[in-house]
């Protein structure tokens, strides 16, 4: 079954986009896998499905698959190239859509600089929907917020539980690039406090307008950049009473600025979005590793 895909990426967050306006796309765990696979496939890090949405409240339905197989509810820079994807390839003349996502209906904005603005919509702070279960979990207030300990080979490493959708634990640390990232990511991602799993954010304050920001992803490792990570990280600054809105973030693959007013406000989000190369594959060849 021949393919044809769009090669993209937001801030060096890599993404496989596939058109399936004309006829749904539904392949296996494995397949979406051995598409994301940088050796045996195309290489991404995640895979963003384009359909036409049936609600009338919304242009597009979004689906997001990480490169681990799974379907996941959100991701930020992927909504960025989407709004660019549509364009570029003449399924809308709009150049302000809203697109159906597992929890909700966002708003992505083509800027006339090219960058893209994304209404993400408002943070989910209740633990029990992030999906987070503290349990006796230690715990600390500061500001607005409430730290969780988590025993990460027999260190505290204080979280911040924040939903965008997807779940994410955020921690300050003091040098981002010293940091353990990824020794220690996998192991917040699995922590059994998360029943779905979570992505790990690691932020070092510089300002109160500037973060740099690390982020082992759920089911993709750490990538160069994570948008839903970007908004989860402010969130939790400004509610520690680190950070003031609009924060501009540093990741290793480019700057994002995040806006923010306050708990029930949307979290706005713009950055690039960047079309690299345009391809076709056969399925029935990739011969992914047993
Ligand atoms: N790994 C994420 C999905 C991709 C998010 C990220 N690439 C973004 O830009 O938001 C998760 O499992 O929730």
């Amino acid at each position: 079954m021949k393919l044809h895909f769009t090669k993209m990426h937001g801030a060096g967050n890599d993404f496989i986009v596939l058109d399936a306006t004309a006829a749904p796309l539904d392949l296996s765990a494995a397949q979406w896998q051995a598409l994301a696979d940088r050796h045996f496939g195309i290489g991404a890090d995640q895979i963003l499905i384009v359909e036409r949405s049936t609600r009338p409240d919304a242009d597009f339905r979004y689906r997001i698959f990480n490169n681990d197989g799974g379907e996941v509810e959100h991701c930020g820079n992927g909504a960025r190239c989407f709004v660019r994807f549509v364009s570029e390839r003449g399924l809308t003349s709009k150049r302000s859509i809203r697109v159906e996502v597992q929890h909700g209906i966002i708003t992505l904005t083509l800027q006339d600089n090219g960058e893209v603005t994304v209404d993400m919509g408002a943070p989910i702070l209740d633990p029990a929907q992030v999906p987070f279960v503290p349990g006796a979990l230690p715990t600390r207030a500061e500001s607005e917020d409430t730290l969780y300990g988590l025993d990460i080979n027999g260190q505290t490493r204080w979280i911040s539980a924040v939903s965008m959708g997807n779940p994410h634990a955020v921690q300050v640390v003091d040098d981002v690039e010293a940091f353990p990232v990824r020794e220690e990511g996998p192991l917040v991602e699995h922590h059994p406090a998360f029943p779905k799993r979570v992505n790990a954010g690691y932020m070092q304050i510089i300002d109160r307008n500037t973060i740099h920001l690390r982020v082992f992803e759920r089911g993709a490792g750490e990538t160069l950049a994570c948008g839903t990570g970007a908004c989860a990280a402010v969130v939790a600054g400004i509610r520690r009473n680190l950070l003031d809105t609009p924060v501009r973030v540093k990741t290793h693959g480019g700057w994002l600025t995040i806006a923010w007013g306050s708990a029930t406000d949307s979290v706005r989000m713009t950055g690039p979005a960047v079309t690299v190369f345009e391809g076709t594959i056969d399925l029935d060849r990739l011969n992914p590793p047993a």
